[in-house]
């Protein structure tokens, strides 16, 4: 192995630089030539490649967004567009490939490994929504930064008596809600995994204020689906008198500073999946479980189911009487 690539795809999310970092600075000291592909698996059929020196990455570690820009492609997901992918790879001399990125990024990735691409997939995606690995890079500074929001957002709700309705992101997967929920002491969280019960959010609503609660924090996912938080805000309304106001936090939660932890966690992973290059291991994703790093096929750790953590919400249920 001679020359890697390394690209970003999907949603952005803080830590994507320091896991390029470390990428472009393992792949270096182990004596490889690294490319940088911009904007994703788009970037790659397109040959938007340049070379990465060790001062290519510095000074990133810190920084939110992706250096390399990140895209979504339809024209990737056909047979011509990932011929013309393999075309680039060719012409480009690149031997192996990472991408950081979430379960779409990974079914790319698959399918270039099925032809004949030695492939790392790193995960890089705020929503943590990934069976295979307890952590995704970003969920934990999203989490910190909604918790912050919801301090914010809690001081003037407490000031007019009204409940709060803040729709946090991540599509199918309730982690962000959830664990910003407990953490920021919400009275309710709405997660995709559970549904919406209307009639017990209005039940709580009432007996909080009736025992003399004067504001309230409802944390809802976007994911949750047929009702929106607006649509919930006049059912609130409606059946219990309370005012209520909606903040979308929206893209907000994907820009700023990584945490210490997401920084760590991108490092250990960019730098692992270089060694799986070196050693000849591809085809594999790369993640955290219980503490220890993990490589899992990619196959396999897409398939591995996400399990809903069911004690934290119902602790933040039980909490929040
Ligand atoms: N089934 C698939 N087969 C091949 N390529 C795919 C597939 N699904 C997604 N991709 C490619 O991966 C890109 C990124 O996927 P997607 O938009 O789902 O984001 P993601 O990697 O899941 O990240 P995030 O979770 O942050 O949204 C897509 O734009 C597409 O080019
Ligand atoms: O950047 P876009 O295209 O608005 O995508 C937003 C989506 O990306 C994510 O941030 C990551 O998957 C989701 O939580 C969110 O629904």
């Amino acid at each position: 192995m001679k020359t890697i690539g390394v690209l970003t795809s999907g949603g952005d999310s803080p830590g994507m630089n320091a896991a390029i970092r470390a990428v472009v600075r393992y792949g270096i000291y182990s004596g490889l030539k690294v490319l940088g592909i911009k904007e994703g698996f788009k970037g790659l059929m397109e040959g938007k490649i340049e070379e990465m020196e060790l001062s290519s990455v510095a000074n990133i570690i810190q920084r939110g967004g992706t250096i390399l820009r990140s895209a979504r492609s339809d024209e990737f997901m056909t047979d011509r567009g990932k011929e013309k992918a393999l075309n680039i790879l060719k012409v480009f001399n690149i031997d192996g490939l990472v991408v950081i990125g979430g379960d779409g990024t990974f079914r790319g990735a698959l399918d270039l490994s099925k032809l004949g691409v030695p492939v790392i997939g790193v995960p890089g995606t705020i929503d943590n929504d990934l069976g295979y690995t307890d952590y995704t890079i970003g969920f934990d500074t999203v989490v910190n930064t909604v918790v912050d929001a919801i301090g914010k957002i809690r001081d003037t709700t407490e000031s007019h008596g009204r409940a709060s309705i803040i729709e946090v992101m991540g599509r199918r997967c309730g982690d962000i809600a959830l664990q910003s929920g407990l953490a920021g002491g919400a009275d309710s969280v709405i997660v995709p995994e559970v549904g919406l019960d209307e009639v017990n959010i209005c039940k709580k609503l009432i007996d909080s204020r009736n025992r003399g609660k004067r504001h309230s924090i409802i944390i809802f996912a976007e994911g949750v689906g047929d009702v929106t938080p607006y649509e919930l805000g006049d059912i609130i309304k409606k059946n219990t008198d309370i005012d209520t106001r909606v903040t979308i936090l929206g893209h907000l939660q994907r820009g700023g500073s990584p945490s210490a932890f997401d920084r760590t966690l991108a490092s250990r992973l960019g730098a692992k999946a270089v060694q799986l290059l070196l050693e000849g291991d591809a085809g594999k994703l790369v993640g955290r479980r219980n503490g220890v790093l993990v490589a899992e096929e990619i196959e396999i750790g897409l398939s591995m189911e996400k399990v809903f953590d069911e004690e934290t919400y119902k602790l933040t249920d039980i909490l929040s009487i």
